[in-house]
């Protein structure tokens, strides 16, 4: 029987089968055989050892579309990121960080503001503008007052979708908003897992609908960026692209050269500001990453 892997703990893997029975798995001989460890999302081949039971073993991982390190998921379509409007004010810095993350994993991101019934025009005018101009797709919702979720519906449906956000923004609210059925699976699952009582939080896929999964990542507030040369961050900012043939240098890295294509786009409001000021903080990180 073919099935997904909703959650890992522990050596055991809990994997959704085709039958719709949650199945407790061990990976017996995949981990020798061949050099790779499932991950969560991962749809896999299991035999049942136990119906009444419900357990199994994973014979075989099933091909991957990708696997992202962080959060550690495997076939993941694209991932929506959620801040709140206000209460808590949004962390521009957290969000360009995580389009970074999500960047240099080749995954689609969406942004969603929530708690719109909190904030004026102005400050969603001023939110939308930011991240257009960057290329993303930017929502806005309230779920108290319900407005916005169809169009969250409509972008998760049929997906495998990874939502990320700062505590307080409403993740949960509108992961039950959307799918009422997602809390109630997430307690089968949490039940069977308290026997092994670990208390570090791993990812954990939720089945919400006809092939619709979302996953939670946990640490978001912690996230920092990936090692890389800060020579290569600019090639994370898509919105960069289209002003660096006004760029003298080639090459150019867009802080202290003269002649800069990007540099004038920010002048001009054609990049964002916070954008551009978010790029240099991360820069000068990565920078000074390299010196230890
Ligand atoms: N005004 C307003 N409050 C909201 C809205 N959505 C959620 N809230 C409130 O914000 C608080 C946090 O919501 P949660 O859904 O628990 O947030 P979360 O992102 O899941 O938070 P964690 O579980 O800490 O990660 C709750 O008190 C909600 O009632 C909204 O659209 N408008
Ligand atoms: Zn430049």
């Amino acid at each position: 029987m073919t099935g997904k892997i909703l959650k890992g703990i522990a050596g055991f893997y809990y994997v959704i089968a085709a039958d719709g029975k949650l199945y407790e798995c061990k990976a017996k001989g995949i981990f020798r055989n061949r050099n790779v460890k499932p991950l969560v999302g991962d749809n896999v081949g299991i035999s049942i050892l136990d119906e009444t039971e419900q357990k199994g073993n994973i014979d075989e991982i099933l091909p991957r579309k990708n696997a992202l390190v962080r959060p550690s998921v495997a076939n993941v379509d694209q991932a929506l990121v959620l801040f709140s409007v206000t209460q808590p004010d949004p962390n521009l810095n957290l969000l360009d960080r995580f389009l970074v993350m999500m960047e240099v994993q080749e995954v689609p991101v969406n942004i969603c503001f929530n708690k719109i019934d909190l904030a004026g025009d102005e400050k969603r005018n001023e939110l939308s503008a930011i991240y257009e101009k960057a290329g993303y797709s930017v929502f806005f919702t309230s779920t108290c007052e319900e407005k916005g979720i169809e169009e969250i519906k409509d972008l998760v449906r049929g997906k495998t979708t990874v939502l990320a956000g700062p505590s307080g923004v409403g993740k949960s609210t509108l992961t039950n908003l959307i799918y009422p059925k997602a809390k109630m699976e997430t307690g089968t699952i949490s039940e069977k897992i308290q026997r092994g009582k670990h208390t570090t939080r791993h990812s954990e896929l939720f089945g919400i609908g006809r092939d619709t999964y979302m996953v939670d990542t946990p640490g978001f507030s912690s996230m920092y960026i990936e090692d890389m040369e800060c020579g290569h961050l600019k090639d994370y900012f898509p919105e960069f692209e289209a002003c660096e043939e006004d760029c003298k240098f080639l090459g150019c890295i867009h802080i202290g050269e003269k002649i800069c294509g990007v540099k004038t786009a920010v002048e001009e409001g054609r990049i964002s500001r916070s954008r551009y000021d978010n790029y240099r903080l991360l820069y000068q990180e990565l920078k000074d990453k390299r010196r230890y």
